[in-house]
């Protein structure tokens, strides 16, 4: 049987090898005792041989540790050094091993035989193994040499050295080869160990040995890879066998072999395949056929490539790595980036998810806030309109609307002790300090505008009440405060003044410029204005230009409609006109300082504006009149600390606010008693607050802490006049009504004269001189309305009008005037409430005085071209008291006019009309003038008990809730009037 060669030759095993496996595995006869011995004694001869030439080699001295004859052990433990391995090596090949470690203690083993330098001989060994590795020979494992190592290896390395050896002692001709019969190392068990041996494979085959003459003789120690030894091994295995057993025993044996044979033949293919590079050790292992000189040579070159090979493989490999690596990363990173576009896919197609979302979220968001808003705006509409709702029934209910500004810190102040606690539209609190601690009060307003509410809201707030003078209200607005609260700077403004810092007072009349500018199409507007001061409780007029300082009366009855006749009246007609005025007026008010106050007014101001607007289509007149009153200080006299002429100022300060405060208290208690006449003050605003006037308090508040004690008592104040009301306000217009009044009041005088006439004729028939007495018999009530004597018929509800009359005035002789002073001592009775139509007093004077010229509401009406003709010649001129008398065309009866008291009131005169026709009745007439039923009156007893009451006839009575300035009748005129009546 031969042995198979590989690619380049050689074979890594023998036929006998793989018999001899195949044999032992199937353990047919090899466990026989003669085979095992001679085995036996096959190795140790080899073992001796190979110590013996070791012993030859190095001297005994050198392996003294090893008998010539050893066991197994006695070899391992003599060579387990490599001491003696590494001289043999290097005495055939010098230079093999470069470096031999030789113990000084070598020799000195111990008992169980282990060195006492395992390192030191383990560098040996391996050296060793490693030289032999590479110069070919057969090789063996390091452990070989340890207790249980396979020693027959080692034997099996020495003999190749030893036949090396002797080859080359022989002087090298041919190819060394060697027979002995090896295995090849398994791979993979030692780092150190040649993976391939093929040389000595190649010398084992026989194959290659078949140009070796030598070779029978010199493998003769290889007596198991040898025909005979082969056959011996057959026999031996045979011998025990029976005839018949033989062949099938062979068949299944060869078999085996060839199978084996096989298998190792495609294992070395596929070793050799999976390290194609060892070809070129291979071939180096080869060279050892070749002559040693040249193979030397060839090894050193055949070294120097191998180690350029091994770098450039080891660079090769180094490359592959770190190709491979950044492939890895790359395929990595790749891998990364498709997740992350994964992910990012994912992200993008959720953004546009949640996008869309959020668009849809946002779109219903914005429809809600749509909605939001368009209920918001709906809402705000519907507080608009309630609030004008209820101003409006604050209108009808004729309460005095109440604003509080707060003023804001001046300069200088600190804002830290402010006693303002929380602000609302309509509330304000004002912290306090009491013996209980802080407390805070509350304050309920119409309106409250806090420190930094600019003149603009203000005015913005309050400008539908002003305008309502143009459709013929009566207004009045007053600010009322303590000094220094900031009631100039709401009415006027501040000392230095811009466009936008202008008050109340610019700004109306400039607003009511505008509106009679946009309405000039269908109206025909005159303003006027008087600018009177109360001081000490002396009126006087601040528009004097000629320093004039004469005392004015206040005339609650002036037939000129003005409450102080006697104060100058402007014509204005554009907001120039009105700042001149105001310079004026300001340059002539009493201003002086006090120690809380350099710039306090210590007196009332009050601008007028009197409004007369025609109605060009209907022809129908409609006035109107707004006071704007900057009241003195409030705050008590001690806190002034002034004396002398200053304190007087206070006092008279003081009392008049006290009246008003009055007035104020019998208003909210509807007393039928209202004490106008106490002061100057509430005699200028007795229209307003107990008329058909819109009236609007003004009530400022400083916020320093000291003030608190002010600021609580003004509110305080305040609230009270929050609570009066005064009844609807009343437009004083001509409607179409009056004007059929008035006819039919002509054709009842007529009738009251024709009647008049016949009972006079008939009493002078029946008892001449009679008519006293006539009187006295039919029980006819003579009626005193001031200073006329008019007749009352049987049929009068005396009754009647002795329960629901307000008091006389007192009573003047016939012809004698009535004066002012005389009524202010009469009673204050005269001036209460009545609400009565005063328009047949109306009428009656428009016929009777001025015998065509319009009046309404019981003021004297001023011919149309009376304020025509004076704005026109010359606005900044003045009107006086004469101006007004041309036109009244007759001094003497302007002067009765003038004195005369409203005691001639509308009720007499409907009393007395329906009394002398029966048609129209009293009833009749107010149902169709639609006026509000007047308040109660005194009772005579009531009156009678009452200080200062004087016994009056029951007809005179006071109107005294009129428009002020209403057209009162003089005595002179009624006289005239009666007279005429009966003529
Ligand atoms: N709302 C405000 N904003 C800014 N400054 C104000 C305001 N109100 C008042 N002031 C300032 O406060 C000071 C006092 O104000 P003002 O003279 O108007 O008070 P007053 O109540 O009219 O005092 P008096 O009773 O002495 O007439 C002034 O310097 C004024 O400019």
């Amino acid at each position: 049987m031969a042995a198979t060669a590989t690619e380049d030759g050689g074979l890594s095993f023998t036929v006998a090898s793989v018999m001899e496996d195949v044999l032992q595995q199937h353990g047919n006869g090899l466990r026989d005792h003669d085979l095992v011995s001679r085995r036996a004694e096959e190795a140790a001869s080899r073992r001796y041989e190979a110590a013996n030439w070791l012993r030859r080699m190095v001297g005994v001295v050198g392996a003294k540790d090893l008998p010539a004859e050893p066991t197994e052990e006695g070899l391992r433990l003599g060579l387990r050094s490599g001491i003696i391995l590494c001289k043999v090596l290097n005495k055939v090949q010098p230079g093999a091993v470069s470096k031999v470690v030789e113990s000084p203690c070598d020799a000195i083993l111990v008992a169980d035989g282990a060195p006492l330098s395992a390192f030191q001989y383990f560098e040996n060994v391996r050296n060793f193994l490693v030289a032999i590795q590479e110069m070919g020979f057969p090789t063996f494992e390091a452990s070989d040499l340890e207790q249980g190592g396979n020693a027959s290896r080692v034997v099996n390395c020495v003999l190749a050295i030893k036949s090396y050896d002797e080859w080359k002692q022989s002087g090298g001709i041919g190819v060394w080869k060697f027979g002995g019969n090896i295995k090849p190392p398994a791979l993979g068990k030692s780092s150190f160990v040649r993976k391939n041996s093929e040389p000595f494979m190649n010398s084992l085959s026989r194959t290659s040995s078949i140009n070796n003459e030598k070779a029978p003789s010199e493998n003769d120690s290889n007596k198991l890879s040898s025909p005979s030894s082969l056959s011996t091994l057959v026999r031996a295995v045979l011998s025990d066998k029976k005839p018949e057993d033989v062949p099938k025993l062979i068949e299944s044996l060869l078999s085996k072999v060839v199978e084996e044979f096989e298998n190792r033949v495609t294992n070395q293919y596929e070793l050799v395949r999976a390290a194609p590079r060892e070809s070129t050790s291979s071939q180096n292992n080869r060279s050892f056929l070749k002559p040693l000189g040249e193979r030397e040579r060839e090894e050193k070159s055949f070294k120097a490539i191998k180690k350029d090979d091994h770098n450039s493989q080891i660079l090769d490999e180094k490359m592959k790595t770190r190709q491979f690596k950044q492939l890895t990363i790359f395929n990595q990173q790749q891998e990364d980036i498709e997740g992350l576009r994964q992910t990012l896919y994912t992200t993008r197609a959720g953004m546009q998810f949640m996008q869309k979302k959020f668009q849809e979220e946002f779109s219903s968001l914005g429809m809600h806030v749509h909605g939001l808003a368009h209920a918001a705006s709906g809402y705000h509409r519907v507080l608009e309109e309630n609030r004008k709702l209820y101003n409006q029934v604050q209108d009808l209910k004729g309460s005095i609307r109440v604003y509080c500004r707060v003023r804001p810190f001046l300069p200088g102040q600190s804002s830290f002790s402010s006693t303002i606690g929380n602000m609302e539209d309509d509330t304000i609190g004002i912290n306090t300090a009491s013996r209980h601690g802080k407390s805070l009060k509350s304050f309920t307003f119409n309106k409250v505008f806090g420190p930094s509410a600019t003149q603009e809201e203000v005015f913005s707030d309050m400008q539908p009440l002003i305008r309502s003078v143009l459709d013929g209200y009566n207004v009045c607005i007053f600010a009322y405060g303590q000094t220094g609260s900031g009631k100039t700077f709401t009415m006027s403004g501040p000392r230095d003044l811009t466009e936008k810092s202008q008050g109340v007072n610019y700004r109306a009349l400039g607003d009511l410029f505008l509106l009679a500018e946009q309405r000039k199409d269908t109206f025909r507007y005159d303003i006027a204005v008087q600018m009177i001061e109360i001081y000490n409780e002396q009126v006087r007029d601040l528009l004097v230009t000629d320093g004039s300082n004469k005392r004015l009366e206040i005339r609650n009855s002036s037939q000129k409609g003005l409450s102080v006749p006697d104060a100058s009246l402007v014509p204005v007609s554009s907001t120039f006109d009105v700042i001149d005025l105001m310079k004026t007026g300001h340059k002539n008010r009493a201003v002086g300082s006090t120690a809380l106050n350099d710039r306090s007014s210590r007196s009332h101001s009050c601008l007028t504006v009197h409004v007369q607007g025609r109605d060009l289509t209907s022809g129908a007149v409609l006035r109107g009149c707004m006071h704007l009153v900057d009241l003195a200080g409030s705050e008590r006299v001690d806190k002034s600390e002034v004396t002398g002429d200053r304190l007087k100022e206070a006092q008279h300060i003081n009392r008049s606010l006290s009246a008003l405060g009055d007035v104020i208290a019998s208003l909210a208690h509807k007393n039928p008693h209202v004490p106008y006449r106490n002061s100057k003050l509430t005699q200028l605003l007795q229209d307003s607050l107990g008329g058909q006037a819109k009236t609007l308090m003004f009530v400022h508040i400083s916020p320093e802490a000291d003030a608190v004690g002010e600021t609580i008592s003004t509110l305080k104040f305040a609230e009270r006049v929050a609570t009066v009301e005064l009844g609807a306000a009343r437009v004083n217009n001509d409607t179409s009504d009056v004007k059929e009044l008035k006819e039919q009041i002509a054709t009842l005088k007529a009738a009251l004269a024709r009647k008049e006439a016949e009972s006079q004729q008939n009493n002078i028939l029946k008892t001449p001189g009679g008519s006293e007495k006539h009187k006295a018999k039919t029980g006819e009530v003579e009626i005193h309305n001031n200073n006329i004597m008019t007749k009352k018929s049987e049929s009068c509800e005396v009754e009647e009008i002795t329960v629901n009359s307000p008091p006389w005035p007192p009573v003047a002789s016939p012809g004698q005037a009535y004066r002012e002073d005389d009524r202010s001592f009469g009673s204050s009775e005269w001036v209460d409430k009545v609400m009565v139509n005063n328009r047949q007093d109306e009428m009656r004077r428009v016929e009777s005085l001025w015998g065509g010229a319009t009046t309404e509401n019981g003021i004297g009406i001023l011919p149309e071209d009376f304020y025509r003709r004076d704005l026109a010649s010359d606005t900044s001129r003045i009107f006086s008291e004469h101006s007004y008398n041309i036109f009244m065309g007759n001094n003497n009866s302007t002067d009765d006019l003038d004195a005369a008291t409203s005691d001639s009131s509308e009720p007499d005169l409907l009393w007395q009309f329906n009394q002398s026709t029966k048609i129209p009745t009293r009833s009749n007439i107010e149902s169709k003038l639609k006026k509000p039923v007047s308040k109660p009156i005194r009772s005579p007893q009531s009156r009678n008990n009452s200080n200062n009451t004087v016994s009056r006839p029951l007809a005179s009575q006071k109107v005294g809730n009129g428009p002020r300035g209403m057209k009162q009748f003089g005595p002179a005129d009624m006289k005239r009037k009666a007279t005429n009546a009966r003529h």
